[in-house]
């Protein structure tokens, strides 16, 4: 590349600083990544309550007197080999609870905090920052970034080019149409083909209808988001910018998620698996589980109906009376909560639940378990998936988005031309999983089979050096 190009990432969340679900791996590992590959990379986030301090020698590059009502500013430092710019503006993200909500309720200001973050984006854009930066590309990352794209078309014109990535097009960023002058968007825009919606403004759509270039997270989501069913009305949007639109799978951070170096668990790789079964037997004396004959099947996941966690509560009886056991960690929707403490209750010693989000714990049950199960309804990409296959820990998954381009589903062909790296069932209903996890039992009862099965799971490729070459190659169409 001639001269590194610049590009500006702009998210709600990003690891290592703050995570609550998968696009924070994806808005800290792509930039990583791409910086390896010869990209000046910065990530642009919210100052949240306390973030700051984790910066190392953290210098002011921006200054508002007023950015939505308060004073703000944009901090430069470094973490872990990032260059981060963190939005300090206190009377939007200095609070107490999570990014989105406290104690269960959106914060209710949540349209101005990312309409704030996004507005903030677009003046690195131009070129405001002190530091003498200014991006070539700007990379939003889903609703919380949609406007900033948005902000860049309806202004003055600047040479820049924008990428909106979709990691979830049902978080679509819906506020009131009346609140169109206080997000700072001229009243032209309030049009179908801008940012109206349905009444109401989207900014996921204000991203989607501004931006260059579209990508979402896997090929087959690319393609499913054309239909109703899966676009959630956003179909008629991205159909009409099919040829902008780009599926790139999600890598996984191989230094984070590796059992030959992961500090979590006892070491074991595809050729030496003994730590697996040392791990296995920790993990079942952490859940308090005596398992059978059978597999020990894990669970990492928000609970939610998107996850198919309910149909997980249905399938159970039958996986665990053929001699399965599970381990379940996640949060989420109270009364999927629910269902899987009764479970755990159920069947002591077979089921074990632990409800919140507990990131070393996570990858104690990668390295235990034999099996994780991802019986999604719709799933962009997802990242447990992949996580499973680095692990040997079979992934099962039903055949939708990423979960469909990721792992290659044991059948009688894929088994004998040696390329099965997991279990896949469809449609997502409770027959089809219940087949599925039939389907693991058998396959696991044959003990050198599943051998293979696991070693060649660890062999497939997950890494982000494959994804973030397309993006660059994507950045580079972009550029004059
Ligand atoms: N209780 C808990 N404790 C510890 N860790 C937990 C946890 N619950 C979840 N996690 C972790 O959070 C992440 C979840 O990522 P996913 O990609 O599976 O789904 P998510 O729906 O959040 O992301 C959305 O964005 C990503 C990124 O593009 C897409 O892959 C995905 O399909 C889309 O729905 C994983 O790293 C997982 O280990």
């Amino acid at each position: 590349m001639a001269g590194a190009a610049r590009v500006l990432s702009v998210a709600s969340e990003a690891v290592p600083l703050v995570k609550t679900g998968g696009l924070a791996d994806v808005a800290g590992a792509l930039p990583a990544a791409l910086a390896g590959q010869g990209w000046d990379m910065r990530v642009l986030l919210p100052a949240y309550r306390g973030l700051a301090d984790r910066l190392t020698g953290p210098q002011t590059i921006w200054r508002d007197a007023d950015l939505f009502g308060g004073k703000a500013r944009v901090l430069k430092g470094t973490l872990g080999g990032v260059m981060f710019l963190l939005l300090d503006a206190a009377h939007l993200f200095d609070r107490a609870g999570g990014p989105y909500s406290d104690a269960g309720r959106d914060h209710p200001d949540n349209a101005e905090r990312f309409a704030a973050l996004s507005w903030a984006a677009a003046e690195l854009a131009r070129g405001q920052g002190t530091d003498g930066w200014s991006p070539a590309i700007l990379h939003a990352h889903d609703w919380q970034a949609g406007l900033a794209p948005a902000y860049l078309r309806y202004g003055p014109e600047v040479p820049v080019r924008t990428v909106m990535t979709v990691h979830n097009i049902a978080f679509q960023g819906i506020a009131p149409a009346d609140k169109l002058a206080g997000l700072r968007l001229p009243g032209w825009t309030y049009s179908a083909d801008r940012v109206e919606y349905f009444g109401n403004i989207s900014t996921l759509k204000a991203g989607l209808v501004t931006a260059d270039a579209i990508t979402t997270v896997s090929p087959t989501y690319a393609e499913e988001l054309r239909r109703p069913d899966y676009g959630l009305g956003l179909e008629g949007v991205i159909a009409s910018r099919a040829r902008d639109l780009h599926g790139i799978l999600n890598g996984v951070d191989l230094a984070v998620w590796s059992p030959e170096r992961d500090p979590a668990i006892i070491p074991y790789s595809a050729k030496s698996l003994k730590g697996k079964a040392e791990n296995r037997a920790a993990l079942a004396a952490e859940f308090g589980l005596s398992p059978a004959d059978g597999p020990l099947a894990i669970v990492v996941s928000r609970l939610t109906d998107q996850k198919g966690i309910d149909l997980l509560a249905e399938v159970l009886p039958e996986f665990i009376s053929a001699g399965g056991s599970l381990a379940v960690l996640g949060a989420g929707d109270p009364a999927l909560e629910a269902a899987m403490r009764q479970a755990a209750e159920r069947w002591p010693g077979r089921v074990g639940v632990r409800i919140g989000y507990d990131e070393a714990l996570a990858h104690r049950m990668f390295g235990g378990g034999d099996a994780v199960l991802v019986p999604s309804r719709f799933e962009p990409c997802g990242l447990t998936q992949m996580y499973g296959l680095r692990y040997g820990t079979i992934p099962v998954v039903a055949a939708t988005g990423g979960l469909n381009d990721t792992v290659i589903g044991a059948t009688p062909a894929s088994l004998s031309a040696r390329a099965a790296t997991g279990v896949s069932f469809h449609p997502v209903d409770k027959t089809a999983f219940a087949g599925a996890l039939r389907q693991v039992s058998r396959l696991y009862a044959d003990r050198s089979g599943w051998t293979s099965l696991m070693k060649r799971a660890m062999k497939a490729e997950v890494g982000w050096e494959a994804p973030a070459a397309r993006y660059a190659d994507l950045y580079r169409s972009l550029l004059p």
